[in-house]
Protein backbone atom coordinates (compact mmCIF):
# COMPACT_ATOMS: atom_id res chain seq x y z
CA UNK A 1 0.00 0.00 0.00
CA UNK A 2 1.14 3.73 -1.34
CA UNK A 3 0.77 6.44 1.77
CA UNK A 4 -1.43 8.36 -0.54
CA UNK A 5 -5.35 7.89 -0.59
CA UNK A 6 -7.16 6.75 -3.40
CA UNK A 7 -10.19 8.07 -2.21
CA UNK A 8 -10.55 10.96 0.64
CA UNK A 9 -13.28 13.02 2.12
CA UNK A 10 -12.60 16.00 3.92
CA UNK A 11 -15.64 17.72 6.23
CA UNK A 12 -18.00 16.40 3.79
CA UNK A 13 -21.88 17.20 4.62
CA UNK A 14 -25.32 16.61 2.90
CA UNK A 15 -28.33 18.11 4.11
CA UNK A 16 -31.58 16.78 1.75
CA UNK A 17 -34.35 19.82 2.04
CA UNK A 18 -37.30 18.19 2.11
CA UNK A 19 -39.83 21.19 2.94
CA UNK A 20 -40.02 24.36 1.27
CA UNK A 21 -41.96 27.78 1.95
CA UNK A 22 -43.48 28.69 -0.48
CA UNK A 23 -41.16 30.98 -1.67
CA UNK A 24 -38.98 27.82 -2.21
CA UNK A 25 -37.14 28.40 0.75
CA UNK A 26 -35.58 25.59 2.83
CA UNK A 27 -38.16 24.81 5.87
CA UNK A 28 -36.69 21.51 7.29
CA UNK A 29 -33.38 19.58 6.22
CA UNK A 30 -32.13 15.87 6.99
CA UNK A 31 -28.98 15.49 7.78
CA UNK A 32 -27.75 13.06 6.15
CA UNK A 33 -24.30 12.96 6.13
CA UNK A 34 -22.68 15.61 8.85
CA UNK A 35 -19.06 16.73 8.91
CA UNK A 36 -17.35 13.62 7.47
CA UNK A 37 -13.64 12.80 7.16
CA UNK A 38 -12.27 9.66 5.85
CA UNK A 39 -9.63 7.97 3.50
CA UNK A 40 -9.55 5.07 1.78
CA UNK A 41 -6.00 3.87 0.56
CA UNK A 42 -4.79 1.58 -1.99
CA UNK A 43 -6.09 -2.16 -1.83
CA UNK A 44 -7.60 -1.68 1.59
CA UNK A 45 -11.31 -2.84 2.84
CA UNK A 46 -12.76 -0.09 4.42
CA UNK A 47 -16.06 -0.72 6.09
CA UNK A 48 -18.93 1.76 6.93
CA UNK A 49 -21.10 0.71 9.13
CA UNK A 50 -24.53 1.68 11.21
CA UNK A 51 -28.21 0.98 11.33
CA UNK A 52 -30.60 1.81 8.98
CA UNK A 53 -31.00 6.02 8.08
CA UNK A 54 -27.72 6.60 9.33
CA UNK A 55 -26.39 8.15 6.59
CA UNK A 56 -23.93 5.32 5.04
CA UNK A 57 -25.63 5.08 1.44
CA UNK A 58 -25.59 8.75 1.14
CA UNK A 59 -21.66 8.74 1.91
CA UNK A 60 -21.50 6.04 -0.45
CA UNK A 61 -23.07 8.22 -3.15
CA UNK A 62 -21.50 11.44 -2.49
CA UNK A 63 -17.78 9.67 -2.82
CA UNK A 64 -18.79 9.06 -6.81
CA UNK A 65 -20.56 12.53 -6.59
CA UNK A 66 -24.06 10.71 -7.77
CA UNK A 67 -25.24 13.49 -5.06
CA UNK A 68 -23.47 16.77 -4.57
CA UNK A 69 -22.04 17.26 -1.32
CA UNK A 70 -23.98 20.50 0.94
CA UNK A 71 -20.32 21.36 2.19
CA UNK A 72 -17.30 19.56 1.73
CA UNK A 73 -14.72 17.89 -0.85
CA UNK A 74 -13.90 14.36 -2.22
CA UNK A 75 -10.66 13.76 -3.70
CA UNK A 76 -10.17 10.83 -6.11
CA UNK A 77 -6.44 10.08 -6.56
CA UNK A 78 -5.29 13.37 -5.34
CA UNK A 79 -8.01 15.81 -7.47
CA UNK A 80 -10.97 16.88 -6.46
CA UNK A 81 -13.74 15.64 -8.04
CA UNK A 82 -16.06 18.00 -6.23
CA UNK A 83 -14.70 20.81 -8.51
CA UNK A 84 -15.18 19.32 -11.82
CA UNK A 85 -17.85 19.95 -14.78
CA UNK A 86 -20.25 17.32 -15.24
CA UNK A 87 -18.27 15.82 -18.16
CA UNK A 88 -14.92 15.65 -16.62
CA UNK A 89 -16.43 14.08 -13.92
CA UNK A 90 -17.75 11.57 -16.05
CA UNK A 91 -14.18 10.52 -17.72
CA UNK A 92 -13.04 10.41 -14.08
CA UNK A 93 -16.07 7.98 -12.88
CA UNK A 94 -14.63 4.68 -14.20
CA UNK A 95 -12.16 4.90 -11.41
CA UNK A 96 -14.39 4.23 -8.30
CA UNK A 97 -17.34 1.91 -9.15
CA UNK A 98 -20.39 1.28 -7.76
CA UNK A 99 -22.37 -2.49 -6.65
CA UNK A 100 -25.83 -2.07 -5.12
CA UNK A 101 -27.81 -4.22 -2.96
CA UNK A 102 -30.19 -5.72 -5.53
CA UNK A 103 -28.40 -7.52 -8.49
CA UNK A 104 -31.87 -8.03 -10.07
CA UNK A 105 -32.41 -4.05 -9.93
CA UNK A 106 -29.03 -3.31 -11.30
CA UNK A 107 -28.97 -5.10 -14.46
CA UNK A 108 -30.87 -4.13 -17.68
CA UNK A 109 -33.47 -7.40 -18.26
CA UNK A 110 -33.16 -6.46 -22.31
CA UNK A 111 -29.73 -6.50 -22.65
CA UNK A 112 -27.70 -9.85 -22.76
CA UNK A 113 -24.76 -10.54 -20.39
CA UNK A 114 -22.13 -9.55 -22.61
CA UNK A 115 -23.95 -6.09 -24.05
CA UNK A 116 -24.24 -5.15 -20.19
CA UNK A 117 -20.44 -6.21 -19.51
CA UNK A 118 -18.98 -4.24 -22.57
CA UNK A 119 -21.69 -1.42 -21.97
CA UNK A 120 -18.56 0.37 -19.58
CA UNK A 121 -16.00 -0.43 -22.67
CA UNK A 122 -17.71 1.24 -25.42
CA UNK A 123 -18.54 4.08 -22.85
CA UNK A 124 -15.80 5.06 -21.41
CA UNK A 125 -13.51 3.96 -25.03
CA UNK A 126 -11.83 1.07 -23.16
CA UNK A 127 -11.75 -0.96 -26.16
CA UNK A 128 -12.49 -0.76 -30.23
CA UNK A 129 -15.52 -3.18 -30.39
CA UNK A 130 -13.66 -5.30 -32.10
CA UNK A 131 -11.96 -6.36 -28.91
CA UNK A 132 -14.88 -5.89 -26.60
CA UNK A 133 -16.01 -9.85 -26.43
CA UNK A 134 -12.63 -11.48 -25.74
CA UNK A 135 -12.43 -8.70 -22.63
CA UNK A 136 -15.72 -9.38 -21.59
CA UNK A 137 -15.15 -13.60 -21.57
CA UNK A 138 -11.96 -12.76 -19.61
CA UNK A 139 -13.98 -10.87 -17.34
CA UNK A 140 -16.69 -13.83 -17.19
CA UNK A 141 -13.94 -15.95 -16.47
CA UNK A 142 -12.82 -13.67 -13.58
CA UNK A 143 -15.88 -13.56 -11.79
CA UNK A 144 -16.46 -17.30 -12.05
CA UNK A 145 -18.60 -17.51 -14.86
CA UNK A 146 -18.55 -19.03 -18.34
CA UNK A 147 -18.06 -17.39 -21.42
CA UNK A 148 -20.55 -19.56 -23.08
CA UNK A 149 -23.29 -17.69 -20.49
CA UNK A 150 -22.85 -14.60 -22.84
CA UNK A 151 -25.62 -14.23 -24.50
CA UNK A 152 -28.24 -14.86 -21.86
CA UNK A 153 -30.43 -12.66 -20.22
CA UNK A 154 -29.78 -11.30 -16.55
CA UNK A 155 -33.43 -13.59 -16.02
CA UNK A 156 -31.56 -16.95 -16.63
CA UNK A 157 -29.50 -16.42 -13.56
CA UNK A 158 -29.92 -16.83 -10.07
CA UNK A 159 -29.03 -13.81 -7.47
CA UNK A 160 -25.50 -15.20 -7.09
CA UNK A 161 -25.02 -15.14 -10.92
CA UNK A 162 -26.61 -11.63 -11.25
CA UNK A 163 -24.30 -10.03 -8.69
CA UNK A 164 -21.17 -11.24 -10.87
CA UNK A 165 -22.05 -9.84 -13.41
CA UNK A 166 -22.98 -6.71 -11.76
CA UNK A 167 -19.31 -7.68 -10.57
CA UNK A 168 -17.84 -8.70 -13.97
CA UNK A 169 -19.51 -4.70 -15.49
CA UNK A 170 -17.58 -3.02 -12.50
CA UNK A 171 -14.61 -4.20 -13.29
CA UNK A 172 -14.86 -3.51 -17.03
CA UNK A 173 -14.07 0.07 -16.21
CA UNK A 174 -11.16 -0.87 -14.84
CA UNK A 175 -11.47 0.87 -11.18
CA UNK A 176 -9.31 1.46 -8.59
CA UNK A 177 -12.10 1.21 -5.97
CA UNK A 178 -15.60 -0.14 -5.94
CA UNK A 179 -18.17 0.75 -3.29
CA UNK A 180 -20.11 -1.89 -2.27
CA UNK A 181 -23.54 -1.11 -0.78
CA UNK A 182 -25.27 -3.73 1.03
CA UNK A 183 -23.98 -6.27 -2.14
CA UNK A 184 -24.62 -9.15 -0.29
CA UNK A 185 -27.66 -8.36 1.89
CA UNK A 186 -30.10 -10.11 -0.46
CA UNK A 187 -28.40 -13.27 -1.17
CA UNK A 188 -28.52 -16.42 0.87
CA UNK A 189 -25.84 -17.14 3.43
CA UNK A 190 -23.92 -19.48 1.43
CA UNK A 191 -23.77 -17.31 -1.33
CA UNK A 192 -22.93 -14.63 0.59
CA UNK A 193 -20.07 -15.84 1.41
CA UNK A 194 -19.36 -17.08 -2.05
CA UNK A 195 -19.69 -13.52 -3.47
CA UNK A 196 -17.47 -11.92 -0.01
CA UNK A 197 -14.59 -14.52 -1.03
CA UNK A 198 -14.81 -13.76 -4.75
CA UNK A 199 -14.23 -9.68 -3.70
CA UNK A 200 -11.77 -10.69 -1.71
CA UNK A 201 -9.38 -12.80 -4.18
CA UNK A 202 -10.49 -10.14 -6.87
CA UNK A 203 -8.86 -7.38 -4.49
CA UNK A 204 -5.80 -9.12 -3.63
CA UNK A 205 -5.73 -10.14 -7.31
CA UNK A 206 -6.17 -6.48 -8.98
CA UNK A 207 -4.94 -4.23 -6.36
CA UNK A 208 -8.42 -2.96 -5.32
CA UNK A 209 -9.79 -0.83 -2.21
CA UNK A 210 -13.22 -1.28 -1.44
CA UNK A 211 -16.21 0.77 0.74
CA UNK A 212 -18.20 -1.69 1.74
CA UNK A 213 -21.06 -0.42 3.28
CA UNK A 214 -23.24 -2.77 5.50
CA UNK A 215 -25.31 -3.23 8.58
CA UNK A 216 -23.83 -6.34 9.65
CA UNK A 217 -20.99 -6.02 11.78
CA UNK A 218 -20.33 -9.89 11.34
CA UNK A 219 -19.90 -9.55 8.00
CA UNK A 220 -17.66 -6.94 7.87
CA UNK A 221 -15.37 -8.39 10.14
CA UNK A 222 -13.91 -10.84 8.21
CA UNK A 223 -13.52 -8.58 5.41
CA UNK A 224 -12.63 -5.35 6.58
CA UNK A 225 -8.79 -3.69 7.12
CA UNK A 226 -10.77 -0.48 8.87
CA UNK A 227 -14.38 -0.14 10.01
CA UNK A 228 -15.72 3.37 10.51
CA UNK A 229 -18.95 3.41 12.39
CA UNK A 230 -21.44 6.13 11.69
CA UNK A 231 -24.23 7.36 13.73
CA UNK A 232 -27.14 9.82 12.29
CA UNK A 233 -24.89 11.12 9.36
CA UNK A 234 -21.91 11.21 11.91
CA UNK A 235 -19.04 9.22 12.06
CA UNK A 236 -18.36 8.07 16.22
CA UNK A 237 -15.67 5.79 15.54
CA UNK A 238 -13.10 4.64 13.59
CA UNK A 239 -10.55 2.04 13.78
CA UNK A 240 -8.95 -1.40 12.19
CA UNK A 241 -11.60 -4.47 12.27
CA UNK A 242 -9.24 -5.42 15.33
CA UNK A 243 -9.29 -2.44 17.72
CA UNK A 244 -13.39 -2.35 16.96
CA UNK A 245 -14.18 -5.99 17.67
CA UNK A 246 -11.19 -6.14 20.92
CA UNK A 247 -11.79 -2.80 22.07
CA UNK A 248 -15.09 -1.05 21.30
CA UNK A 249 -14.97 2.56 22.66
CA UNK A 250 -17.82 4.12 21.73
CA UNK A 251 -20.90 3.75 23.62
CA UNK A 252 -22.65 3.24 20.20
CA UNK A 253 -20.16 1.04 18.41
CA UNK A 254 -20.53 -0.74 22.15
CA UNK A 255 -24.09 -0.94 21.83
CA UNK A 256 -23.87 -2.72 18.29
CA UNK A 257 -21.65 -5.31 18.88
CA UNK A 258 -23.48 -6.24 21.88
CA UNK A 259 -26.72 -6.75 19.87
CA UNK A 260 -24.60 -9.11 17.36
CA UNK A 261 -27.26 -12.47 18.35
CA UNK A 262 -24.85 -15.27 19.77
CA UNK A 263 -26.34 -17.89 18.14
CA UNK A 264 -29.51 -18.62 15.83
CA UNK A 265 -32.03 -20.00 18.40
CA UNK A 266 -30.33 -17.83 21.67
CA UNK A 267 -30.05 -14.32 21.77
CA UNK A 268 -28.70 -12.88 24.72
CA UNK A 269 -29.36 -9.38 26.19
CA UNK A 270 -26.79 -6.41 26.37
CA UNK A 271 -25.67 -5.65 29.78
CA UNK A 272 -27.95 -2.65 30.38
CA UNK A 273 -25.01 -0.40 30.47
CA UNK A 274 -24.76 -1.72 26.71
CA UNK A 275 -28.35 -1.00 25.58
CA UNK A 276 -29.64 2.02 23.68
CA UNK A 277 -32.61 3.74 25.16
CA UNK A 278 -35.43 4.47 22.98
CA UNK A 279 -36.12 5.17 19.09
CA UNK A 280 -33.54 6.66 16.54
CA UNK A 281 -33.89 10.43 16.79
CA UNK A 282 -35.13 12.45 13.32
CA UNK A 283 -32.21 13.42 11.45
CA UNK A 284 -34.41 16.48 10.32
CA UNK A 285 -33.69 17.87 14.05
CA UNK A 286 -30.87 15.70 15.80
CA UNK A 287 -30.48 15.91 19.22
CA UNK A 288 -27.72 18.60 20.17
CA UNK A 289 -23.94 18.07 21.61
CA UNK A 290 -23.31 14.47 21.25
CA UNK A 291 -26.41 13.04 18.79
CA UNK A 292 -26.76 9.92 21.12
CA UNK A 293 -26.95 11.09 24.47
CA UNK A 294 -30.80 11.08 23.98
CA UNK A 295 -30.44 6.78 24.07
CA UNK A 296 -26.90 6.52 25.29
CA UNK A 297 -26.98 4.86 28.96
CA UNK A 298 -23.35 6.80 30.15
CA UNK A 299 -25.26 10.07 28.99
CA UNK A 300 -24.68 13.07 31.30
CA UNK A 301 -25.22 16.37 31.28
CA UNK A 302 -22.16 17.82 29.19
CA UNK A 303 -23.12 15.50 26.38
CA UNK A 304 -25.75 17.82 25.25
CA UNK A 305 -23.32 20.33 24.38
CA UNK A 306 -20.20 18.51 23.63
CA UNK A 307 -18.63 18.94 19.97
CA UNK A 308 -19.04 15.67 17.93
CA UNK A 309 -15.63 14.81 16.89
CA UNK A 310 -13.56 12.20 16.16
CA UNK A 311 -10.23 12.50 18.32
CA UNK A 312 -7.52 9.37 17.99
CA UNK A 313 -5.20 7.80 20.34
CA UNK A 314 -1.56 7.31 18.84
CA UNK A 315 -2.56 3.97 17.45
CA UNK A 316 -4.57 5.86 15.14
CA UNK A 317 -8.13 4.60 17.17
CA UNK A 318 -10.70 7.35 17.27
CA UNK A 319 -13.98 7.85 18.51
CA UNK A 320 -15.84 10.66 19.47
CA UNK A 321 -17.26 10.26 23.30
CA UNK A 322 -14.46 12.29 24.66
CA UNK A 323 -15.51 10.72 28.14
CA UNK A 324 -14.80 6.96 26.95
CA UNK A 325 -11.83 7.05 29.21
CA UNK A 326 -14.24 6.80 32.34
CA UNK A 327 -17.28 4.86 31.57
CA UNK A 328 -18.19 1.89 33.64
CA UNK A 329 -18.12 -0.86 30.23
CA UNK A 330 -19.63 -4.43 30.91
CA UNK A 331 -17.51 -7.50 29.44
CA UNK A 332 -19.43 -7.86 25.90
CA UNK A 333 -18.27 -11.53 25.96
CA UNK A 334 -16.84 -10.84 22.27
CA UNK A 335 -15.22 -13.76 21.96
CA UNK A 336 -18.29 -15.59 21.79
CA UNK A 337 -20.05 -13.30 19.62
CA UNK A 338 -17.05 -12.46 17.05
CA UNK A 339 -18.21 -13.34 13.70
CA UNK A 340 -20.63 -15.97 15.35
CA UNK A 341 -23.42 -14.77 12.42
CA UNK A 342 -26.74 -16.33 13.36
CA UNK A 343 -27.66 -17.37 9.69
CA UNK A 344 -24.09 -19.10 9.30
CA UNK A 345 -24.65 -20.78 12.75
CA UNK A 346 -27.87 -22.27 11.42
CA UNK A 347 -26.00 -23.85 8.29
CA UNK A 348 -23.21 -25.35 10.36
CA UNK A 349 -25.80 -26.58 12.65
CA UNK A 350 -27.83 -28.11 9.28
CA UNK A 351 -24.80 -29.04 7.89
CA UNK A 352 -24.02 -30.95 11.04
CA UNK A 353 -27.01 -32.74 11.04
CA UNK A 354 -26.58 -34.06 7.75
CA UNK A 355 -23.29 -35.45 8.63
CA UNK A 356 -24.58 -37.02 11.83
CA UNK A 357 -27.06 -38.31 9.72
CA UNK A 358 -24.84 -39.84 7.26
CA UNK A 359 -23.10 -41.42 9.80
CA UNK A 360 -26.58 -42.86 11.14
CA UNK A 361 -27.24 -44.71 7.97
CA UNK A 362 -25.21 -47.91 7.39
N1 LIG B 1 -32.91 11.97 -1.62
C1 LIG B 1 -33.22 12.11 -0.34
N2 LIG B 1 -34.07 13.09 0.07
C2 LIG B 1 -34.37 13.26 1.38
N3 LIG B 1 -33.87 12.48 2.37
C3 LIG B 1 -33.04 11.50 2.02
C4 LIG B 1 -32.67 11.25 0.66
N4 LIG B 1 -31.82 10.18 0.63
C5 LIG B 1 -31.67 9.78 1.91
N5 LIG B 1 -32.39 10.56 2.75
C6 LIG B 1 -32.45 10.46 4.21
O1 LIG B 1 -31.13 10.59 4.69
C7 LIG B 1 -30.90 9.73 5.81
C8 LIG B 1 -29.77 8.79 5.50
O2 LIG B 1 -30.20 7.88 4.48
P1 LIG B 1 -29.23 6.75 3.89
O3 LIG B 1 -30.00 5.99 2.87
O4 LIG B 1 -27.94 7.35 3.49
O5 LIG B 1 -29.00 5.84 5.18
P2 LIG B 1 -28.44 4.36 5.28
O6 LIG B 1 -27.63 4.29 6.51
O7 LIG B 1 -27.79 3.96 4.01
O8 LIG B 1 -29.77 3.53 5.49
P3 LIG B 1 -30.22 2.14 4.79
O9 LIG B 1 -29.26 1.11 5.30
O10 LIG B 1 -31.62 1.96 5.28
O11 LIG B 1 -30.13 2.38 3.33
C9 LIG B 1 -32.25 9.01 6.06
O12 LIG B 1 -32.93 9.73 7.06
C10 LIG B 1 -32.95 9.11 4.71
O13 LIG B 1 -34.34 9.11 4.90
Amino acid sequence: MTDKPILEVQDLSCHFVVKRDLLGRAKARVQAVDDVSLRLMPGETLAVVGESGCGKSTLGRLMMRLIEPTTGQVFLDGEDITALSHAELRARRRHVQLIFQDPYASLNPRMTIAETIAEPLKLYNILPASKRRARVNELLKLVGLRPEQANRYPNEFSGGQRQRVVIARALASEPKAIVCDEAVSALDVSIQSQILNLLKDLQARLGLAFIFISHDLSVVKHISDRIAVMYLGKLVELGTAEQIFAEPRHPYTRALLSSIPVAAARTVRPPATERLEGDLPSPIAPPSGCRLHTRCPHAREDCKSVPMVLEATEDGHANACPFWRELPLADLGLSGREGRDPRLEALFAAFERFAEQGRATP
